[in-house]
């Protein structure tokens, strides 16, 4: 789905209020039944215990004074807090006139600040997305009283003082909120490791936005789930054939880290290619003939580290990177596979540290290439990013520069693509942060390079199924639990459900 800016969703409010024919009230009825829905299926009265409601003086603020109404309709005990304004918005001096007068309500002042309890559970409805400029005066007094008293923060929309699309200054007061409810589309705010102490969990609720509109928006922010990939990953064909498949190289390992080479060649075996030929030094062949008997060995002259490149016409994807270290003859390796290759590359881990420190070689790289640095390894490629959004800015550059794509690898896996795309990756969790992980990605990116996918399919196919391979393994092994090789044990379920969520 597309991830719009906070101008973009008042359009898309406009758009919805004329298409569908309903007031703005009626909509902001939706958004706030939408979040008592979701409220009330997780909280009883007696567990939710005082609601306090804090509202500002626009439409977030409405949204807060309708979710009252509708929570006290329900039984819940609920105070309002308002915060003072030259101006309130016309839906929410409706929502203010529709509050029954038995729920209490408080103007707020900044020096006689409500006692929070510790168990109080509070409703952040002071700004939304019309946020213009960081909280100051009493807004930001209310924040930093309510950060201060670790209260349980469930703010509306998205928590205030958090612009949706752009960094706050680094001392600006923004709402701790334990649970974002965000309506109808996820914010690029919620997806970048920035914000994550603000945002906390973050549920997106529908609240009925047109259709129309946002399938015609201008954006190039995707968050990518199941149903955005529908219909990419191609069936196996009844007559195929092992080499119906492709036959995929990898360039991996070094003494020591062998285990990165067996990893990669796992994944890629896992992720459907018909043949896989690992290059690894030679000590690394006993280990790779057994663990991997799937797989051809095709030992390098060296014992200790990559130092020729093979023959690569047998080959339809080259996966170079994991384990193989920054030895000078394996520079050397790199920079020749960069001249010569005529078939898709894929490049992580060393090879992206190796393409790093030689302006000349990233010269080299050709177009379509696939990279799959952390951030890390992604600003020894580029610059050291300001903060989370400059990243990503530095990303889109590096990918129109270079005519590649990158996925940017953490939590919420970003693609960049040389035409400006971002695609942030649904799947995964914390328990991927292993050593191991990455090597995994590069296989799976590898073999869906050798099938003949386009860079885009392969990259956005390669970052969901393999976080989602992720998230049904820690189903059994737990977050801490989880390594490496359990991901790729999971690849054959996660790709399975990309084939049949497949519609006729
Ligand atoms: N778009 C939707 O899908 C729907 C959104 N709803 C809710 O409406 C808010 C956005 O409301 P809006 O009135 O545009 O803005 P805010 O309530 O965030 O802000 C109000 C107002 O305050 C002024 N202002 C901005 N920054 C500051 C500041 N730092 N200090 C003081 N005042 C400030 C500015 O004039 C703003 O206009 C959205 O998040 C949803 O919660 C609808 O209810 C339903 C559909
Ligand atoms: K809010």
């Amino acid at each position: 789905m597309k991830i719009l800016t906070a101008a973009q969703t008042r359009q898309a409010d406009a758009a919805t209020i004329r298409e569908q024919t309903i007031t703005s009230e009626a909509l902001m009825e939706r958004a706030a039944t939408a979040f008592t829905g979701w409220l009330m299926a997780r909280q009883t009265p007696a567990e939710a215990g005082e609601i306090l409601v804090f509202c500002g003086p626009g439409n977030n603020g409405g949204d807060g004074l309708a979710v009252a109404r509708l929570l006290h309709q329900a039984a819940y005990h609920v105070q309002v807090y308002l915060l003072p304004a030259d101006r309130y918005s016309p839906d929410f001096q409706a929502n203010q006139r529709s509050l029954p007068a038995t729920v209490p309500r408080t103007t707020l002042d900044a020096a006689a600040l409500p006692t929070i309890a510790v168990d109080a559970l509070v409703i952040d409805a002071l700004f939304g997305t019309g946020l213009s400029r960081p909280l100051a005066g009493v807004a930001a007094a209310v924040v930093a009283h309510l950060n201060q008293a670790r209260a349980r923060v469930v703010a509306i929309d998205i928590p205030s003082g958090l612009f949706a699309d752009a960094p706050q200054p680094a001392d600006a007061p923004v709402m701790r909120a334990r649970h974002t409810v965000g309506f109808e589309l996820p914010k690029l705010a919620f997806l970048l490791p920035q914000n994550a102490a603000f945002v906390g969990q973050w549920p997106v609720v529908p609240i009925g936005l047109s259709s129309q509109f946002l399938a015609q928006a201008a954006s190039k922010l995707y968050f990518v789930d199941a149903a955005f990939l529908a219909g990419r990953l191609p069936r196996r064909a009844t007559f195929g054939h092992k080499g119906t498949y492709g036959h995929a190289l990898l360039l991996a390992g070094s003494r020591g880290k062998i285990g990165a080479a067996l990893l990669a060649a796992q994944a890629c075996l896992r992720s459907g290619v018909g043949l896989l030929t690992v290059r690894t030094p030679a000590c690394g062949y006993d280990v790779l003939q057994t663990a991997a008997p799937e797989a051809m060995a095709l030992t390098d002259p060296s014992s200790d580290y990559l130092s020729e490149l093979p023959d690569l016409k047998p080959y339809s994807a080259v996966g170079i990177g994991p384990g193989i270290g920054q030895a000078e003859s394996t520079k050397q390796v790199l920079t020749q596979l960069l001249r010569e290759a005529q078939v898709p590359l894929v490049l992580d881990a060393d090879a992206l540290n190796l393409l790093g420190a030689d302006p000349g070689l990233l010269a080299l790289l050709p177009a379509d290439s696939v990279l799959t640095p952390h951030p890390r390894e992604f600003e020894r490629l580029t610059s050291p990013a300001r903060d989370d959004y400059h990243r990503l800015e530095l990303l889109r550059a590096f990918c129109h520069a270079h005519g590649c794509y990158v996925v940017l690898k953490g939590a919420y896996s970003c693609l960049g693509t040389p035409t400006g795309e971002l695609y942030f990756n649904s799947t995964g969790n914390p328990g991927m942060a292993t050593g191991g992980s990455g090597d995994v990605l590069t296989g799976v990116l590898t073999a869906l390079r050798a099938q003949q996918l386009p860079p885009l399919d392969a990259a956005l196919l390669a970052m969901y199924a393999h976080g989602r391979a992720g998230d049904l393994a820690a189903r059994n092994t737990g977050q801490a639990g989880l390594v490496a090789g359990d991901i790729t044990q999971f690849l054959g379920p996660a790709f399975e459900e990309l084939t049949t969520s497949k519609t006729f």
